[in-house]
């Protein structure tokens, strides 16, 4: 078992308001971690303090063994990716560039153009889609091309929030086969917010929230 992210004793608030309290959680390399939970039981928050989008001030989060406030934040957004229920890509740039661009921001030498199109082969988006603006492809097609920008900067953590929330049932069961292809044959640490049962029952870990706290 190889760790590669641990969370002991986090806390967190919003302004004065406790939203998670003494939350311990381990993710590893190469499986799948469902984190469910009802609405409202803080698990976008704790998935926004796991990625350094939000700032912890009570406990600790390793990464790699090392201390996440006191790590680089660069290095860290480079080794580790987001996608959310809406996608989220720049609609008028092409499904390449989407990629292109969050290599430039990640400083990824190279060349950008073919690394980008071997990663839209890898989520399933054919050769005729890759130069149409992201606008113009299905829900599908835009979370596979989330994914291949998630992965562009060889990130070793996918962080997902709700990634199947806004798809046909379908198309979301197709996306919960990429993400867990990803952990289980690229050997990534796939860590995922969703209320969608089909995610929890092929998910390697599930941790469930409720108030804010880890229920063992
Ligand atoms: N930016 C914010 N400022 C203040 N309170 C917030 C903020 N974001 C979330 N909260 C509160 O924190 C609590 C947890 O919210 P969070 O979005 O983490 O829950 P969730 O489990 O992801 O819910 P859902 O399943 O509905 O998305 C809620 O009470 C919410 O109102």
């Amino acid at each position: 078992m190889e760790l590669i992210l641990v969370g002991k004793h986090i806390n967190f608030a919003y302004n004065q308001t406790p939203i998670l309290n003494d939350i311990n959680v381990q993710f590893e390399q190469g499986k799948v971690h469902a984190i469910i939970g009802p609405s409202g039981s803080g698990k976008t928050t704790l998935l926004s303090v796991l990625s350094g989008i939000s700032k912890y001030k009570e406990g600790s989060i390793e990464y790699k063994g090392e201390e996440l406030s006191k790590l680089n934040q660069s290095k860290y957004r480079k080794e580790t990716g987001i996608i959310f229920q809406n996608f989220n890509l720049i609609t008028y740039l092409s499904a390449v560039q989407n990629i292109v661009v969050a290599m430039d921001i990640g400083s990824i030498k190279g060349n950008k153009l073919e690394k980008a199109k071997a990663l839209l082969t890898q989520v399933g988006i054919k050769e005729e889609d890759w130069y149409r603006p992201a606008a113009k492809l299905s829900g599908g097609q835009q979370q596979r091309v989330a994914i291949a920008r998630a992965l562009a900067t060889d990130s070793e953590i996918i962080f997902a929030d709700e990634p199947t929330g806004n798809l046909d049932s379908k198309t979301g069961q197709e996306i919960i086969r990429l993400l867990c292809n990803l952990a289980s044959e690229h050997n990534k640490c796939v860590i995922c917010v969703t209320h969608d049962m089909r995610f929890r029952k092929k998910a390697d870990i599930v941790y469930t929230l409720s108030d804010g706290t880890i229920d063992t």
